[in-house]
């Protein structure tokens, strides 16, 4: 079967190459993959920056439909849409996995890095961790949705921002743009969009941006944030791969405001230590969605509140889309169609 791999040489490009087919355990279920999109998180996996996994198939946008459920399995069956995200299975049974909180398990396993990923004809799921993508919803919208937008619909709740405030989305791109439309759409909330690319800050204005900053042609865009909220935003969600942002972000929230972390620029935070104790801000972290946050993200995505851009592209394609992500010339999500070869 054909798969997009990372080649043994790991310096950020992937090979388009056949593999064999797996084998259902217990458990697990064999997915025919329909699309699986290109998230940046595979860009960096492909580069070895969270460690190299050479061989390893990427992806974690995946939807498919199910031929196949091995022993044990009572929660899917042959016909069955599924989604394979970058939580692809916890413990069950740990501090995290039993308090609302699995993706921080610590023994998680990650599609398309721990294991192997979504960008091929077939790939396996853990059936119990595998979430049905529900009617109504477009297949190709839903691979988008599986990593973009669960993490964006997590961050916003994160952010707790409420009807009405200010929500900064820093970076418009493939999450950044999914966030507009969450906070705009979902949370009720009055969003900027940070990028610095004018294609990207165009499509947030189309999808519920009410305000747009090019970072590059604005001197000082917390100055700016400030001026147009009247004293900062209450949230900012920060998904741009620049530490920059990260520190602006810090720098345009109001006393009692937050910051939510989800980009993976290599790069570390430079944060005023005054300005996080004297206004109050919360910091925080936040790592994709659990399997109820991709329902519920689904869901939204059915009900029509929220539509990802998504363009298809050939499978064969992969290693141009690879090129084209890294040098930020994609607006919305490229999502790799495998149904084509069907
Ligand atoms: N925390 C999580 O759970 C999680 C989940 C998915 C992706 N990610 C990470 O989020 C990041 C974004 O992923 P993506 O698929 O949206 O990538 P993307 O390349 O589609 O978007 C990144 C965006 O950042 C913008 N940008 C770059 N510098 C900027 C700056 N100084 N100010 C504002 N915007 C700037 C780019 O123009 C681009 O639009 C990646 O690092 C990815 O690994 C994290
Ligand atoms: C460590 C990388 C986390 C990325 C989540 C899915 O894009
Ligand atoms: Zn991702
Ligand atoms: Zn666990």
């Amino acid at each position: 079967m054909k798969a997009v791999v990372v080649p043994e040489h790991i310096d950020g490009s992937v090979v388009v190459t056949d593999v064999p087919v797996p084998e259902v355990g217990y458990g697990q279920a064999l997915v025919k993959l329909e699309y699986s999109g290109v998230c940046h998180t595979d860009l960096h996996v492909a580069a070895g920056d969270f460690g190299k996994v050479p061989g390893r198939i990427l992806g974690h946008e995946g939807i498919g439909i199910v031929t196949e459920v091995g022993e044990g399995v009572e929660s899917l069956k042959p016909g069955d849409r599924v989604s394979i995200a970058w939580f692809f299975q916890g413990c069950g049974h740990c501090e995290y996995c039993t308090s609302g909180r699995e993706t921080l398990c610590r023994t998680v396993k990650n599609a398309g890095y721990t294991v192997d990923g979504a960008m091929s004809e077939y790939a396996l799921v853990t059936a119990d961790y595998a979430v049905k993508v529900p009617e109504g919803l477009d297949a190709a919208q839903a691979s988008s949705i599986t990593c973009a937008g669960v993490t964006t619909y997590k961050a916003t709740k994160e952010s707790q921002v409420r009807p009405g405030q200010w929500l900064v989305a820093y970076g418009a791109g493939g999450l950044g743009n999914l966030a507009v439309q969450y906070a705009k759409k979902v949370f009720g909330a009055k969003v900027i969009a940070v990028d610095i690319n004018d294609d990207k800050l165009k499509f947030a204005a189309e999808t519920g941006a009410d305000v747009t900053i090019n970072g590059r042609e604005v001197e000082d865009v917390p100055a700016k944030i400030r001026e147009v909220t009247g004293g900062g935003a209450q949230a900012a969600v920060v998904t741009a791969v620049s530490k920059v942002a990260f520190n602006q972000a810090v720098e345009s929230v109001r006393a009692g405001g937050s910051v939510v972390a989800v980009g993976l620029p290599p790069e570390k935070m430079e944060l005023s230590i005054a300005k996080i104790v004297l206004d109050g801000i919360r910091v925080l972290g936040s790592l994709v969605g659990t399997r109820q946050d991709l329902a519920e993200a689904f869901q939204f995505g059915a009900d029509g509140l929220v539509v990802p851009l998504v363009q298809l592209r050939k499978v064969e394609e992969a290693p141009q889309v690879f090129e084209e992500m890294g040098a930020g010339k994609i607006t919305g999500r490229m999502v790799l169609d495998f149904a084509s070869i069907w």
